[in-house]
């Protein structure tokens, strides 16, 4: 059989590319589309024969589409209409345009793809633009399913939430299939588990036990006093974390079901030096930092500010391994501010590289940046992008 023509819209470094590598399909990358030239350098570097279409979205005709004659649509469209955080300007947000009008081409295409993957931040679930993709997926004859997943569901100690619908055109149902419901594991993963989803899935107030740790999408803030319980004797409470939070940790870094961050580490060399975090932040933002070891099973969300805004956007490594996390910050309020330094600088804490995170996403050790791209302009293109491994076993199961 010819390998299937794929499409990868809004393709940024090539997280679907290399995803659809890994899930083995017998699949050609006919066309990568995307604006951001950094992002396109990044791609070219590792995917140098697929052709790569630096243009809008929008500026593509329904008879460049047709020409192509593609079986399958990868996408990940921007996701700050649809961001928590952000402002939820969804489909009135201008950057939702170029979505809204690959759903005006869909139907009208001479063939339609047989297959359709789509990935988006948390929030997309309940999105108008979401209504409209299923119900263009609807008039088209496309039976689909949705899920929010994150890589902790493979074991990979990275919370990375994310919303995805797989879909395929006139066909059978998918054998897991869950209608009007959003799967919060892959269907492969124990049925007993997953029935629990069902019932306590109703659409936007998804919850399973696996991905908890979403549930706030900053762990480190909120006011504890908000909390009934005690502290388990012994414990020790950061200040800006609720006792759920720390117990939710503790719960985490016992999970033998998740890998330790240690197997994605660099080895620490001298070169590590420019990840430490400078004093100032130190200072400044030290309450606020998730802090890891080595032997954590856990780590929030890399953001594209990674390495640029300190809160909330991505857990930072302690790499001094004989130092007690209390001891540095105990009563380090009381101290003036060059032995609070001190204090802090004992953990050696410092961001996690981009080959780091590189790794917690699923790259394979030889996917890799042109020279010239810079330490920063590598974390914001990688918190743009996808956690590999999750969307490989979803290409999979579309395709199975
Ligand atoms: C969420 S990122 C996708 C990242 C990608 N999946 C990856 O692995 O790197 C969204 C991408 O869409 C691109 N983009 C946004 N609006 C676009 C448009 N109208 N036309 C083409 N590309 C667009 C951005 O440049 C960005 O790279």
């Amino acid at each position: 059989m010819a390998p299937l023509r794929v499409l990868e819209l809004y393709s940024g470094i090539g997280g679907m590319h290399q995803a659809l590598k890994e899930s083995c399909a017998s699949a050609e990358v006919v066309a990568a589309v995307d604006v951001n030239t950094l992002a396109n350098e990044v791609y070219k570097h590792n995917f140098p024969s697929t052709p790569l279409w630096a243009k809008t979205i929008e500026g593509i005709t329904l008879k460049e589409f047709d020409r192509l004659c593609f079986d399958m649509i990868l996408m990940s469209p921007p996701c700050q209409p649809f961001t928590r955080i952000g402002l939820q300007g969804d489909i009135s947000d201008p950057r939702t345009k170029s979505f809204l009008y690959i759903l005006d081409i869909l139907p009208r295409l001479q063939k339609l793809p047989k297959y359709i993957l789509l990935e988006n931040v948390k929030g997309f679930e309940s999105s108008s633009a979401r209504n409209e993709l299923l119900r263009t997926l609807a008039t088209c004859g496309f039976t689909y399913q949705e899920f929010l997943l994150s890589p902790t569901c493979l074991g990979i100690p990275n919370s990375r939430l994310r919303y995805f619908l797989i879909a395929k055109l006139h066909q059978e149902p998918f054998s897991f299939q869950a209608p009007g419901q959003i799967l919060t594991r892959f269907p492969d993963q124990d049925l007993e588990n997953l029935l629990k989803d069902k019932v306590a899935n109703k659409v936007g107030e998804t919850c399973s036990s696996l991905c908890s740790e979403e549930k706030n999408p900053d762990p480190n803030i909120g006011p504890d006093c908000s909390s009934k319980k005690s502290l388990p004797k012994g414990a020790f409470l950061f200040k800006l974390e609720t006792i759920e939070e720390m117990e939710r940790k503790h719960d985490q870094d016992n999970d033998s079901s998740i890998q330790m961050l240690k197997d994605f580490l660099e080895e620490e060399n001298e070169e590590m030096s420019q990840y430490f975090i400078p004093p100032k932040s130190l200072l400044r933002y030290a309450f606020l930092l998730d802090i890891v070891k080595p032997t954590c099973r856990r780590s929030t969300c890399f953001t594209k500010g990674y390495g640029h805004y300190v809160e909330g956007t991505g857990s930072v490594l302690q790499t001094a391994l004989d130092v007690q996390l209390e001891s540095a910050f105990k009563h380090i309020e009381e101290l003036p501010e060059e032995e609070k330094l001190m204090k802090l600088s004992m953990l050696k804490l410092r961001y996690f590289t981009p080959r780091e995170i590189a790794n917690l996403h699923g790259f394979p050790s030889e996917f890799g940046f042109p020279d010239k791209v810079t330490v920063k302009q590598c974390y914001r293109l990688l918190g743009n992008s996808l956690n590999v491994h999750v969307v490989a076993k979803l290409i999979s199961i579309l395709l199975g």
